[in-house]
C-alpha cells in the first residue's frame, strides 16, 4: 500500500481543485480519470484512501468499487452529483465509506478523507444484492441530500431508527426507503398508526390474539409484528402510544419474543423497527408520557425530515412529479404548468408540508381546464402574487425588448400598463368612464385624456 489518495473523475477541474486542496492538507496525491487507469495501476500500487466519481464516460466507478472491496482495497469516497436514494445507497453496499455531494465544499471533502482514513480498520458495509428501484422520495435540497446520505448508510443495518419531522414531511416515505434499500425488501413492510388505533385495541393490533382472548375474537389473529416477520415494522406516532404498551413494547424490543394476546405459545420474532414522530420525544420524556429506555431503543439512529419551508428549493420539482403523477393515476391527458403558476405554487406557504402541496397539485391535474395550468387555476391569489406574475412579464418582456434594441421602451410600457387598466376598469363597470375612473383613483379627465383616441362604447 501506498500513502497516496486516489482521486477517480472524468472531470480534471473537480481533479484538479481536489488534489491542491489534499496535497495543502499534507497528502500525497495521485489523480486518474477513468476506471481502466485505476485498475492498471493497481497492478503496481494500492492507494491509502480512493476517492471516486460514480458516473462517468465509459465504465463507471461502482463497478470498481466491487473489485477493490473483494480485494479489501480501501477505504472509499464516492463523490456524485447523484443523491437519490437508490444511488446513494448502492454507493454504500458497494463499500463505500462515505459519501460527497457534489457540489462540495473543499474543506469538507478533506475532512472526509481525513476521517476516513483515521478509520480505517473500520468495516465496510457488505455488499448486497443489486440495486433496488427508485423510490417516490424525491428531493434535491442540501437538507434531503442528507436525509438521502443517511438512509443509504443505515440501510443495510439493523439499527433502529426514529425518523422525527411535521407531519407530512415524508416519514413514512423515509420508512419505506429503508425498507426498500434494506435486505429485508422482500420480506413484508409493515405499518401502523399508533395514534389511530383506539388504545384498548393496540396491544392486539401489534401482537396479534388468540381464539376466545376477550370479546369477539372469534379466531386466532397475527398481528403486525408476525405479518412483518423478516421484515421491516414502521410505527408512526409512536410518541402517542399509552404507557402500557410502552412497557410491552419494550419487553419485545429487548428480548425478540412476545405472546399473542390471550396465548401461550412464545413468539420469536425477527422485526427491524422504524419509528415515527412529530413531537419531541425527549420532552414527552420529561413530561412523564414517554418511557425513557423506549426512546433510546428506538431512536439508536435518527433521521430528520425538514419542513418543507426549510427546503423551499425542491417545490418544483415536487409539483411537477405530484402534477404529473396524478394525470398518470388518473388516466388525464398531462398538464404542465406556466411559468408564472409555478412560480406561485412555489410561493405559497405550507404548513402541511409535502402532503399539502401534493392535495394542491392532485386538485391541479383534476380542475385546471387547459393543458397548461394558469395562475387564475391556484385560486385564491393574493394581490402580491397576482403583482409579481405580471411584473415578471414585464420584466421579460423588457429584458427582450432591450436585448433587440428596441428605442422608447419606457413610453411604450406606460401607454400600454394605461390602456390595460384603463381597458379593465371599463369593462368591469360596462363602460361607464366615471364609475371605471373613479375605481382606478384617477380624475374622469385623466381617464378620458389618457383613453385619447381608444375605443370606448360611451362616455
Ligand atoms: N420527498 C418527497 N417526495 C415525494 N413525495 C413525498 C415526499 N415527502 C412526502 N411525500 C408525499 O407526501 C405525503 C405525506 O408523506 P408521509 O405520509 O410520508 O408523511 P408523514 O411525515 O409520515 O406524515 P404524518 O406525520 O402526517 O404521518 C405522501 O403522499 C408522500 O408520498
Amino acid at each position: 500500500m501506498t500513502d497516496e489518495i486516489w482521486i477517480l473523475d472524468d472531470d480534471r477541474g473537480v481533479r484538479f481543485v481536489l488534489a491542491e486542496a489534499l496535497r495543502d492538507a499534507g497528502l500525497a496525491v495521485r489523480e486518474f480519470d477513468a476506471v481502466g487507469a485505476v485498475r492498471a495501476a493497481l497492478r503496481e500500487a494500492r492507494p491509502a484512501l480512493l476517492l471516486t466519481d460514480v458516473r462517468m464516460p465509459g465504465e463507471d466507478g461502482l463497478g470498481l468499487l466491487g473489485e477493490l472491496q473483494a480485494q479489501g482495497i480501501g477505504p472509499v469516497i464516492v463523490m456524485s452529483a447523484y443523491t437519490d436514494v437508490a444511488t446513494t445507497a448502492a454507493a454504500y453496499r458497494a463499500g463505500a465509506v462515505d459519501y460527497l455531494a457534489k457540489p462540495f465544499d473543499l474543506d469538507q471533502a478533506v475532512a472526509a478523507v481525513q476521517r476516513a482514513l483515521a478509520s480505517v480498520a473500520t468495516p465496510t458495509v457488505p455488499a448486497g444484492p443489486a440495486l433496488a428501484p427508485n423510490h417516490a422520495l424525491l428531493g434535491e435540497s442540501a437538507p434531503m441530500r442528507e436525509v438521502f446520505r443517511l438512509i443509504g448508510r443505515v440501510a443495510a443495518s439493523d439499527l433502529n431508527v426514529l425518523v422525527t419531522g411535521e407531519t407530512g414531511t415524508g416519514k413514512e416515505l423515509v420508512a419505506r426507503a429503508l425498507h426498500e434499500e434494506s435486505a429485508r425488501r422482500d420480506k413484508p413492510f409493515v405499518a401502523l398508526n399508533t395514534a389511530a388505533i383506539p388504545s384498548e385495541l393496540l396491544e392486539s393490533e401489534l401482537f396479534g390474539h388468540e381464539a376466545g382472548a376477550f370479546t369477539g375474537a372469534t379466531r386466532r389473529v397475527a398481528g403486525r409484528f408476525e405479518q412483518a416477520e423478516g421484515g421491516t415494522l414502521f410505527l408512526d406516532e409512536i410518541g402517542d402510544m399509552p404507557l402500557i404498551l410502552q412497557t410491552r413494547l419494550l419487553r419485545v424490543l429487548a428480548g425478540g419474543e412476545f405472546y399473542r394476546v390471550g396465548g401461550r405459545e412464545l413468539i420469536r420474532c425477527n422485526v427491524r423497527i422504524v419509528a415515527a414522530t412529530h413531537q419531541d420525544l425527549a420532552a414527552r420524556v420529561v413530561a412523564g408520557a414517554f418511557r425513557a429506555d423506549l426512546m433510546h431503543r428506538l431512536d439508536v439512529v435518527r433521521i430528520h425530515l425538514p419542513a418543507l419551508r426549510e427546503r423551499r428549493s425542491d417545490i418544483p420539482l415536487l409539483a411537477r412529479h405530484f402534477l404529473a403523477a396524478t394525470a398518470q393515476e388518473l388516466k388525464l391527458p398531462p398538464k404542465r404548468y406556466s411559468k408564472a403558476a409555478l412560480k406561485l405554487v412555489a410561493q405559497r406557504d405550507y404548513p402541511g408540508n409535502v402532503r399539502e402541496l401534493e392535495n394542491l397539485c392532485r386538485r391541479l391535474a383534476v380542475i385546471a381546464p387547459g393543458s397548461e395550468i394558469l395562475p387564475a387555476d391556484l385560486g385564491s391569489n393574493t394581490d402580491a402574487a397576482r403583482g409579481g406574475e405580471w411584473t415578471d412579464a414585464l420584466r421579460e418582456w423588457a429584458a427582450q425588448a432591450l436585448a433587440d434594441g428596441e428605442a422608447d421602451i419606457h413610453a411604450r410600457a406606460r401607454a400600454a400598463l394605461d390602456q390595460t387598466l384603463l381597458q379593465a376598469a371599463l369593462q368591469v363597470h360596462q363602460g361607464h368612464r366615471q364609475n371605471a375612473a373613479l375605481a382606478l383613483g384617477v380624475g374622469r379627465n385623466t381617464l378620458t385624456r389618457k383613453l385619447g383616441a381608444s375605443r370606448t362604447r360611451r362616455g
